[in-house]
């Protein structure tokens, strides 16, 4: 496939990742999204329930009166019946007496329910759930007190079972229709390059990493509805609050308070729960950041977890985001939490002064112990520091890189030189150095690239060359520091590879591509690529042929997916 050149990198994503009568679906709802509704509105729709909370019959049949006209109208309540799940785990909806297509964010197959029109687009609409009038197929009690107010795991009542078949199915659905490969043959048949899904072994306290924001006003439930706390609603402006937590869903400005969350370590939370008991106490030394006036202190909170190398003790690092430079703030808070775990052997400060949410810092200070904490992974040691990119479920990361050298076919006989694109702290290439002549591996974040070169040294590992450099500015010199490699690992972060890099791939012509990618949308659109280019700007003759897509659940209680596709060159 031809991509003309006058055609913009992101009109192309919008075109390829949906098809014609998808192709405006929002990554997220609209401002007044379920989540961020207010107790005036929530009133506003006066829905008769019963002693339990279920919408008596009589509005049931006042929902159908207004929906009999066949294309929705923006704000219309309707009764919908959600039939599946898409990508980002958005229900795809029937209306129950037209069948016209909506999808509605929190609606799981099997459910009936009352969700408001927010978008109406060419053929389908886009709603948020109101109410349940009678639960899904696969109901099961979220374990989570902050479920369904917490933008965190949103999957946490449907079955694990239940999450496994609805990933694996949108992975089959996006490489069949966004990458163009039709339907393969079904999973248990030996001709089919789809294979099912790895399910992961623990579904709760799997992540080693948890980022948690802070802000000025408390977000708290209501009702059935989320808003500002009563007090908030009733102090002055001005009036700071002390929240820290996570994101409300869908909204960067309000923060839902967490003292505790099912994914993470156990003493993570314990450290959590200490922070927010400091914060709280001491607001005015320590004031929290806010996301509207660019005023206070605080920013985000990232609680990370890994093991000492020789004891295979819980190591945890704590760091703290900061807008102004004045490490010194943090000091009693810093020897407040370490004298009370002895598994704080990293806190460190990033200093972030921009406005935006990130939370990587242009300085850092390290406050307490070292600058970094180790994990096991793949029989190596690693050090991970506070801005490198680490797996962040390590049990299944280990199952992830036995399939990732799997599809690598390996020789084994030392001749093979692999290029590690998108490294981060080299995991993937330093996992398989010892089978392979040399991995080369290339990276954004300097940190990550010198966590890398660490990580060689440390664990002796003299064949891998680390560079650091940006894949989606390539130049005309890319590709002169190392010679041409039999085997392309390439594992980008959300947005997938830039299409230099695929035309750069594409005359390269390794035998064998190993795609790992945490977005199925965007890896099924670079397949496309890959696969189906003809003549036009990616030229070439080269093509490869898939040959294998292996969805892995690294992400228990979230939709989020992970696969590994194979391509192998056609000769
Ligand atoms: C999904 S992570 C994979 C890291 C590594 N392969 C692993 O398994 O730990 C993606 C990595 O790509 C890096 N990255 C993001 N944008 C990049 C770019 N434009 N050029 C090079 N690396 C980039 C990120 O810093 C991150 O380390």
């Amino acid at each position: 496939m031809a991509v003309s050149s006058c055609l913009s990198r992101r009109c192309f994503y919008s075109l390829h990742l949906f098809p014609r009568r998808y192709s405006s679906l929002p990554s997220s709802l609209p401002s007044d999204s379920p989540r961020t509704f207010s107790t005036a509105a929530a009133l506003r729709l006066q829905i008769p329930r019963d002693s339990r909370g279920v919408c008596s019959s009589s509005t049931r049949s006042e929902y159908n009166r207004v929906s009999r006209s066949f294309f929705p109208k923006k704000g219309q309540d309707l009764e919908l019946e959600c039939e599946s799940l898409a990508y980002k785990g958005l229900g795809v909806c029937k209306v129950v007496e037209t069948g016209f297509v909506v999808f509605c964010e929190r609606a799981l197959p099997g459910e009936r329910l009352v969700a408001r029109i927010v978008k109406k687009r060419k053929g389908f609409a886009e709603a948020y759930k109101l109410k349940t009038l009678s639960v899904h197929n696969n109901a099961v009690m979220a374990p989570c007190k902050y479920f369904g107010e917490c933008g965190g795991c949103k999957a946490q009542n449907l079955a694990y079972e239940a999450q496994l078949q609805a990933k694996e199915q949108q992975v089959h659905d996006l490489v069949a229709r966004v990458g163009k490969f039709g339907r393969s043959a079904p999973v248990d048949h030996p001709d089919s390059y789809m294979m099912p899904i790895v399910p992961c072994l623990s579904q709760y306290h799997y992540r080693n990493k948890m980022e948690f924001s802070y802000g000025t006003k408390k977000w708290r439930r209501v009702g059935e509805y989320m808003t500002a706390s009563k007090e908030a609603e009733n102090v002055d402006p001005k009036v700071m609050e002390f929240a820290l937590g996570l994101h409300a869903p869908g909204r960067f400005d309000k923060v839902l308070p967490i003292d505790h969350c099912l994914l993470q370590h156990d003493i993570s939370n314990q450290v959590l729960a200490m922070i927010q008991e400091f914060g709280e106490k001491n607001v005015h030394q320590l004031p929290p950041y806010d996301v509207r006036t660019h005023e206070g202190f605080l920013k985000h909170l990232i609680i990370r977890s890994g093991r000492d190398c020789n004891t295979g003790e819980l190591q945890l690092m704590v760091n703290f985001v900061t807008k102004v430079d004045k490490p010194e703030l943090l000091q009693p808070l810093v020897d407040h939490i370490s004298a009370s775990f002895p598994q704080l052997v990293s806190i460190v400060n990033n200093v972030n002064t921009s406005i935006g949410p990130s939370s990587v810092g242009e300085k850092e200070h390290v406050l307490h112990g070292v600058g970094f904490i180790t994990e096991h992974l793949r029989g190596l040691v690693f050090e991970i520091s506070a801005n490198s990119f680490f797996q962040t479920n390590t049990d299944q990361a280990e199952v992830l890189y036995q399939c990732v050298e799997e599809q690598c076919k390996l020789k084994g006989d030392s001749s093979e030189i692999v290029l590690d694109l998108f490294c981060g702290t080299g995991s993937i290439g330093l996992s398989i150095a010892s089978r392979v002549k040399h991995v080369y591996g290339y990276e954004l974040v300097p940190e990550a690239v010198a966590d890398a070169r660490r990580n060689a040294e440390r664990n002796g590992i003299l064949n891998a060359t680390f560079i650091q450099g940006d894949l989606n500015k390539l130049t005309g010199d890319f590709g002169k520091d190392f010679p041409k490699p039999d085997i392309v690992i390439t594992d980008p972060n959300r947005p997938g590879m830039h299409l230099k890099l695929i035309s750069f791939l594409l005359k390269l012509k390794a035998r064998r591509i190993v795609y790992v990618s945490c977005n199925p949308a965007t890896c099924a659109r670079d397949l496309d690529l890959l696969c189906h280019s003809q003549g036009g700007e990616l030229g070439m003759e080269t093509r490869y042929q898939l040959v294998h897509v292996q969805p892995v659940d690294m992400f228990p209680q979230t939709f989020h997916i992970e696969c590994i596709c194979t391509l192998e060159l056609c000769t």
